[in-house]
């Protein structure tokens, strides 16, 4: 008997990097209104990227503002391990870290989920996608990046669609994210390549109709998610 297969979906997860930080509440929650699945919140420690962002103490004071909302963090820090418990304590649900910035990918996996949280794993633009084949198993998600981590606003890089083409074929259920200049003109790429979890940031903070934009980037998605399961 086969297993059943988990239902992929579309979902949209605004970075608020680019967004007003002195009113970084009411930026979260006028993304949650217009739509958001989830926020992906960008943690940047000035040394595994070159650019500081903010910590726990931020989201601790964001959760009980929002206490529906799923927080994904975003770790660009290196050693990927160092904040899990104060953001599992502060409220985050889901902790993102980069492959290469951990020497054990395995034990920082099981302590994300010891401390009660969704474990996600993201390479950088010149990380080979196959060095997360020992790994899929083991997170809830993997996030490609479409930028060099570090800045919002950057261009999209359309040589990455591979990846997650890659992941797609042989990881038909799993939960595959972008990050980095994804918008209107980005999105067809991503949803061609098999992503369904769309971060996007300046796209969406400049939009004077961020929920349209979101619907639109949603649909995209939904729509090939569609024609792929027809295809099966
Ligand atoms: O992690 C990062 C950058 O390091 C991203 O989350 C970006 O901040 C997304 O913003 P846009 O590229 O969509 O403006
Ligand atoms: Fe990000």
């Amino acid at each position: 008997m086969s297993s059943p297969r988990k239902c992929l979906s579309g979902k949209i997860g605004p970075s608020i990097l680019n967004s007003d930080l002195s009113n970084l509440a009411s930026e979260c929650q006028r993304m949650l209104d217009s739509g958001a699945d989830y926020l992906h919140l960008d943690v940047m420690d000035g040394h595994f990227v070159p650019n500081l962002t903010f910590g726990h103490p931020i989201v601790k004071c964001l959760r009980p503002k929002m206490p529906n909302a799923m927080f994904e963090m975003h770790m660009m820090v290196e050693p990927a391990e160092r904040w899990i418990e104060d953001m599992a304590a502060s409220g985050a649900n889901m902790y993102t870290f980069h492959y290469e910035a951990t020497q054990d990918v395995p034990g920082c996996v099981r302590k994300i989920k010891e401390a009660g949280m969704k474990a996600g794993i993201s390479i950088k633009p010149g990380t080979k996608v196959e060095v997360l084949d020992p790994f899929i198993d083991l997170v809830d998600t993997v996030l490609i990046m479409t930028v060099e981590p570090g800045f919002g606003g950057q261009k999209f890089m359309a040589d990455m669609m591979p990846k997650i083409e890659y992941l797609r074929e042989h990881f038909s259920d799993l939960d595959i994210g972008v990050d980095g200049g994804v918008s209107l003109d980005t999105i067809q790429m991503c949803a061609n390549a098999g992503a369904n979890m769309i971060v996007s940031g300046s796209a969406l903070m400049k939009s004077d109709n961020p929920r349209e934009v979101m619907q639109t980037l949603r649909n995209t998605v939904e729509d090939s998610i569609q024609k792929s399961q027809l295809e099966r």
